[in-house]
């Protein structure tokens, strides 16, 4: 199966078919590279219209030769507000990424991460904990 089925059957597993109005309006220009500003009321699709071309890169990096060189580093980093949202943004992501084998975390104390606040990265960060070089 395709990487692109995979995510799709991803998606099914959440019931998604089709895009809301902020992800038909964000997620072609982040595929693009753009970077994106964007407020939308709570509910509207926000975290799927990042983490979509997220996980899409990151199949097509590991389809790629880059892929050996940062197979087993941090890509990817997402800052959130609060631990409550880090768990939420990183269940979406563990259902994202399971087919393709990419792992997702939160920080825990002393333990690289994904997810977590910006208190917790600067935290980590200063603490030397939290490696950012391949990002
Ligand atoms: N395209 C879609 N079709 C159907 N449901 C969707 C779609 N995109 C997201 N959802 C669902 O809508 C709900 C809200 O999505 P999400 O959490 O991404 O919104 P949000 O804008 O990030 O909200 P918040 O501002 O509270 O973080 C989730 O249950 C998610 O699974």
């Amino acid at each position: 199966m395709s990487g692109f089925s995979l995510l799709v059957e991803a998606l099914e597993h959440l019931d998604i078919t089709h895009p809301t109005t902020v992800q038909l309006q964000t997620i072609p220009k982040v595929m693009k590279g753009h970077n994106i500003l964007c407020a939308a009321e709570t509910g509207s699709g926000k975290t799927l219209s990042y983490l979509l071309p997220v996980v899409h890169r990151l199949q097509a990096e590991k389809d790629s030769e880059m892929y050996g060189e940062g197979a087993h580093k941090i890509s990817t980093l997402v800052l959130v507000p609060s631990r409550e949202l880090a768990e939420q943004v990183a269940a979406v992501s563990r259902t994202l990424c399971a087919p393709f084998g990419f792992l997702t975390r939160t920080i825990q104390p002393f333990d690289p991460t994904v997810i977590q606040t910006s208190t917790g990265i600067i935290l980590y960060s200063h603490r030397r904990r939290l490696c950012l070089y391949h990002l």
